[in-house]
């Protein structure tokens, strides 16, 4: 892996990195010009020191961090979490969990809630919410994150449906700290920006979400729970297809379905038999209908059902609060009863993605 630069461009093997395109928990993603191709690809970026500190495998824990979208990221105390706009809450930027106990499950983007964190979101005191309770997220998915990140590339490697991101090359270099991992280029980036004033047409929702349901139809065949499905983890081309992107929180699973213990993913969108008090194990694919089911409201009625500046508001909203719909939309039954039953709290009687194929919304 060569790097070097050529009037400014970072030149990365074949790759001519543009752009930022992409930012997230996960790092950032560049426009990359393939020069043998002539073709352009999306370039997703991971520090690898960035990885290690986040599982508190690495030097000193990275402090708790609020990373938003506007402001510069925002030292917290661990004892008050710092009042997220709604905004920033929707921005869906990325916390980086301490090995430091959280008072609260922090609030913005998504969050590895390890096994013992409570709904409350206090790690309760006997597990100090010190390394044990880091690692004992990590130790549920992988002695460390380059062995997730392995995980990650291994599981991208063998998908191929229309309707989820391909993976085309990862550039590993031992002695650079950042891997490099090249995906076909989707070009017209996330299907919507959430919140938004200007949420798509029903018709156009319906064809997005089809792809949508397909690809998550072919994730769960193949045995992997998403766990993050939301608006800008679902991509779209020039060819007006939407992929599945983003398989950096994803499970494995054995058998018919995951039973998961832990929490991750996106607070806006984590099913409410994740938050329970005293949750048991639940469903994987119940828990991703439910992220689909919030991103299907998000994209027709332009921002997520449940929301509130302080993550532990916000989790009582989505075990407790009744769904609404917005009266100012005009919306068909059909689509309100589709969400409704998506977003049913009780996972045993939510709608499933065999049902959700043959509903009337989708079907029509
Ligand atoms: C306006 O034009 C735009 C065109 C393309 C983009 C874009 O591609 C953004 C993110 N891309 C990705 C992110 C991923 O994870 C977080 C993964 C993955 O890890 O699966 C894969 C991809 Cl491709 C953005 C704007």
């Amino acid at each position: 892996v060569s790097m070097e630069c050529k009037d400014g461009y970072t030149q990365l093997n074949q790759y001519r990195l543009k752009e930022d395109i992409g930012q997230g928990s996960y790092g950032i993603v560049k426009l990359a010009y393939n020069e043998e191709d002539d073709i352009h690809y999306a370039m997703k970026i991971l520090s690898k020191k960035k990885l290690m500190k986040r599982a508190g495998l690495y030097g000193r824990p990275a402090p708790v961090r609020f990373l938003s979208a506007q402001g510069p990221a925002q030292m917290c105390s661990v004892s008050g979490l710092p009042q997220q706009t709604a905004a920033q809450q929707q921005q869906q930027q990325p916390c980086v969990l301490s090995r430091r106990p959280l008072t609260a499950a922090a609030s913005v983007g998504r969050v590895m809630m390890p096994r013992s964190a409570s709904a409350a979101g206090r790690i309760p005191s006997s597990s100090h919410g010190s390394r044990n309770s880091v690692t004992a997220a990590w130790n549920e998915r992988s002695q460390n994150p380059m062995d997730q990140i392995r995980r990650e590339v291994a599981i991208l490697r063998k998908l191929d449906h229309p309707n989820v991101v391909k993976l085309v090359e990862v550039l590993d270099d031992p002695d650079d700290d950042h891997l490099y991992m090249a995906f076909e280029l989707l070009e017209k980036g996330e299907i919507l920006q959430v919140p938004t004033d200007t949420p798509l047409e029903e018709h156009v929702a319906r064809a997005y979400f089809r792809d949508i349901v397909l690809g998550l139809e072919y994730l769960h065949f193949q045995k992997i729970i998403h766990r993050d499905v939301k608006p800008s983890n679902l991509l779209l081309g020039n060819n007006g297809r939407v992929r599945v992107a983003d398989f950096g929180v994803c499970n494995e699973f054995h058998g018919s379905d995951a039973l998961l213990s832990n929490t991750a993913g996106t607070p806006a969108f984590i099913a409410p038999e994740a938050l329970m008090q005293r949750r048991g194990m639940y469903s994987g694919k119940a828990a991703d209908v439910w992220s689909l089911g919030i991103t299907l409201y998000a994209i027709v009625f332009g921002d997520v059902p449940f929301r509130d500046d302080n993550i532990l508001a916000l989790y009582s909203k989505i075990t407790s609060q009744p769904l609404q719909f917005p009266s100012a939309f005009n919306v068909s039954e059909d689509l309100k009863d589709l969400i409704s039953r998506m977003l049913t709290k009780d996972p045993s009687l939510r709608i499933t993605v065999p049902e959700i194929k043959e509903h009337p919304w989708v079907t029509s």
